[in-house]
């Protein structure tokens, strides 16, 4: 553990992510006193298109860059002076060049987009022989510890539309810049004190505005069908599908984890996951297995479209969600405000200021919904009709998501 280390005027305090060739750190300013997060990228040779290692060597990337770094912090007695590298010379490298850089990829992609809002702002890079150091705002909420561990949108419809109407607008202001993020899931969308977006993460991004079929890059639970096996249509024709349309599947199934603290499958993939493969064949079977409203099943089914080309747009899905007046058949997310025009742009562009948690309390009595679960079908009740248990408990499946991760 690196702890009483210092770079530059930035005393780190704690680790607060690994991931599959990154460590994040939690940092002070020693003058400011402003906290930062500080991303500890590998610098290596051996990273695919996509920035990332290409053995399955994944976690050992990250526990050897912490022991190197432990020993590189002790020979300079905990504390390094690093050079600081130009943000705009990042941003204007060109492939042939991150190519010889793959480390900077990710860097070069998410200063194209971090002035908006809603995502996450790099600060400084530092430069030093073992690793990269982002230097970013500190955001301390991930989405998926708020919707799994803190239950936060349980009672709170306005909140669900609020969060889910940035991340739109923050992967809408991506890919107006061709910028496709490819790894959207709620460990990459932190929320800030007055609950707002911040996108991290732009690892697995590229400007690609077509992928392969199966590539397979993402999160299992939340990558489309086509990234993961392409089975329909004429094979030998096909030789790339919209990257954007892949993102846009990602929202589906996070505004499903969102209202219903559940994934609707491990992996859309027809063979290798049951309920995925009933979905093909009948999408309402989303309705056997999720307390989903009617209306939202039928936006739902719009976002999960098979065919990539089929998907709803971007912006037709934010203009719809704003719209919905229910997201769940029973309890507190049954009934949800739509969005007159002042609340879309206070929640899109708006007074970023005011936490909507204040603005409830401005509300009725009826606002402060009491906590409950939504009643579901169980799985035993789903193992009957159909002879497997398509769904599960989230949060009980945690270690699935890093063994079904891409990376
Ligand atoms: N700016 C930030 N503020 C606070 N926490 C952050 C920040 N950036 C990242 N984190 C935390 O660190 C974790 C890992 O960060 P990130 O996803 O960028 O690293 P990674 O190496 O690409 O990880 P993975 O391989 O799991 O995707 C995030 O899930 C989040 O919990």
């Amino acid at each position: 553990m690196l702890t009483n280390c210092q770079i530059n005027n930035f005393q780190i305090t704690s680790q607060i992510g690994s991931g599959a060739y990154g460590l994040v750190f939690h940092a002070v300013d020693i003058i400011t006193e402003n906290e930062y997060a500080i991303k500890a990228v590998v610098k290596s040779s051996s990273l695919n298109d996509f920035g990332k290692p290409t053995t399955d060597d994944n976690i050992k990337k990250s526990t050897v860059l912490q022991t190197q770094l432990y020993h590189f912090f002790k020979s300079f007695q905990n504390k390094l002076f690093l050079p600081t590298v130009d943000l705009d010379s990042i941003q204007c490298l060109d492939n042939a060049e991150l190519a010889r850089a793959p480390h900077y990829k990710e860097i070069a992609m998410q200063l194209k987009v971090h002035s908006h809002e809603n995502v996450c702002t790099i600060h400084q890079i530092l430069e030093s022989p073992l690793a990269t150091f982002i230097v970013m705002d500190y955001i301390p909420l991930d989405l998926f510890t708020a919707i799994v561990d803190r239950e936060y949108f349980a009672n709170n419809g306005l909140l669900v539309k609020k969060v889910f109407l940035q991340l739109c607008s923050a992967l809408d202001h991506c890919q107006h810049k061709g910028v496709f993020h490819c790894d959207i899931k709620p460990e990459n969308v932190l929320l800030d004190s007055n609950d707002n977006v911040h996108l991290c993460d732009f690892g697995l991004s590229t400007t690609c505005q077509y992928l392969a079929p199966n590539v397979c890059i993402g999160s299992s639970y939340y990558m489309a069908p086509e990234r993961i096996l392409y089975t329909s249509g004429n094979k030998d024709t096909v030789t790339s599908f919209p990257t954007s349309t892949g993102d846009v599947w990602s929202l589906g199934v996070i505004l499903i984890n969102l209202c219903c603290i559940r994934n609707p499958w491990l992996k859309a993939h027809q063979t290798e996951d049951s309920t995925f493969n009933y979905y093909t064949k009948n999408p309402s079977v989303l309705k056997r297995i999720l307390p989903v409203s009617d209306e939202l099943y039928s936006l739902l089914v719009r976002i999960l479209q098979v065919d990539p080309y089929s998907r709803i747009d971007l912006r037709s899905l934010m203009k719809e969600v704003a719209e919905l007046e229910s997201f769940t058949v029973e309890g507190p997310l049954s009934n949800v405000p739509q969005l007159d025009e002042k609340l879309y742009d206070t929640f899109i562009t708006g007074d970023r200021g005011m936490c909507l948690r204040e603005m409830l309390k401005e509300g009725s009595e009826e606002d402060e919904c009491v906590s409950e679960t939504t009643p579901c079908e169980s799985d035993e009740e789903w193992s009957k009709q159909f002879g497997a248990s398509p769904f599960m408990q989230w949060a009980g499946n945690l270690s699935t998501v890093t063994n079904f991760s891409f990376r």
